[in-house]
């Protein structure tokens, strides 16, 4: 594994240190090892060698971009986004506020054909693009739930995968902020706050610009350099409950640039709704019992989405819990 060094900024919440970068063409064996280590130690890591191809990329990006050029009215004839659709500064049902905008999509191929008539006034190339890039991140998603070695096939057409493309516009954050949030980071506003992913993995790509910040296990912020060649994979929710939490979801948050707009797409690798989530068999021993109560993926959206965004919405599920006050959810 390398591990990419780089400049940061150290302040008493940050820390500088490398994120890890694994090379998926070197030889097999050793490439399942870095991946499970990256995936204990941080639920995180940077992919370089991938097989996406350049073109898919710069194509979402386009489309991406394009329609987030628009004007305001044109972009809410998408929305609003619930869950789905076009969504501005609102997340998820529950009162969450960012400074950004997205599009929140479906994976099922029918449900983008018909989403993408009121995203581009070219449909059928908006679809083809979106569709091409889900294509080559599921495999991406794939290829690295083999190497993890349970063979987590996601190719399942009922799957319930979802693509995000956030736009973070170049923001200065406002001037009632709360600055214990941010020691350190200068300009910056909050575009997605403190979060997990309650799906499997989520497959990140970025342009060129900074802003994505992961937590490590003992609660430090690791801002992520930017790189728009390649992957980053985060650790979900429903991993860590496969793995029995030998691996760990990993906790990010998203901050704007006061310089430039940012713009990141993710694919969130996730099971068919009637999917039993339950520890692996070879996950559990005696020494390690299971940790979990079993459940089904529709149940845990159902949770996820009752809950605010930052909720340790996994506590909900643990066996011999104790529950969290943050674990209420909000009343209407
Ligand atoms: C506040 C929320 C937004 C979210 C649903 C939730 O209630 C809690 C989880 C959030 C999240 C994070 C990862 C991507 C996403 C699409 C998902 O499945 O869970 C979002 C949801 C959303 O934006 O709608
Ligand atoms: O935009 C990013 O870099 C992160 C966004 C994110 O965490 C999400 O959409 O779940
Ligand atoms: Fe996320």
């Amino acid at each position: 594994m390398v591990v990419a060094s780089s400049m940061m900024i150290r302040t008493k919440k940050t820390k500088a240190v490398g994120i890890p970068t694994i090379d998926l063409s070197m030889e097999r064996a050793e490439l399942s090892k870095q991946v499970v280590k990256a995936c204990e130690e941080y639920g995180f890591f940077k992919v370089v060698n991938h097989s996406v191809g350049k073109e898919v990329i710069s194509t979402l990006e386009e489309q991406g971009a394009e329609f987030f050029s628009k004007t305001a009215a044109e972009k809410h004839r998408a929305g609003p986004a619930t869950p789905f659709g076009y969504g501005c500064r609102n997340i998820g049902p529950n009162g969450d506020m960012g400074d950004l905008e997205y599009l929140l999509l479906h994976t099922n191929p029918l449900t983008i054909s018909d989403r993408s008539k009121t995203i581009s006034n070219d449909p059928i190339k908006f679809s083809c693009a979106v569709n091409d890039y889900i294509e080559s991140t599921r495999e991406l998603a794939c290829e690295i739930l083999d190497l993890v070695g349970e063979g987590l096939r996601l190719q399942d057409v009922q799957s319930d995968s979802l693509l995000r493309i956030n736009h973070y516009p170049q923001m200065v954050k406002p001037k009632s902020w709360d600055p214990s949030l941010m020691k350190g980071n200068s300009n910056s506003s909050i575009g997605f706050g403190e979060h997990s992913d309650p799906q499997i993995l989520t497959i990140l790509r970025s342009n060129n610009v900074g802003g994505l910040q992961i937590s490590t296990h003992d609660g430090l912020w690791i801002p992520v350099p930017p790189d728009s060649n390649e992957f980053f994979v985060m650790v979900g929710d429903a991993l860590q409950v496969l793995t029995n939490g030998r691996f760990t979801s990993v906790r990010h948050r998203a901050l704007t640039n006061p310089l430039k707009s940012r713009m990141s797409m993710m694919y969130f690798a996730a099971p068919p709704l009637n999917w039993w989530i339950t520890p692996l068999s070879k996950m559990v021993t005696p020494h390690n019992p299971t940790l979990y109560k079993p459940f089904t993926w529709a149940q845990y959206k159902q949770a996820a989405y009752s809950l605010r965004l930052g909720a340790s919405r996994l506590d909900l599920f643990k066996l011999q819990q104790q529950q969290d006050s943050n674990l209420v959810p909000p009343s209407p």
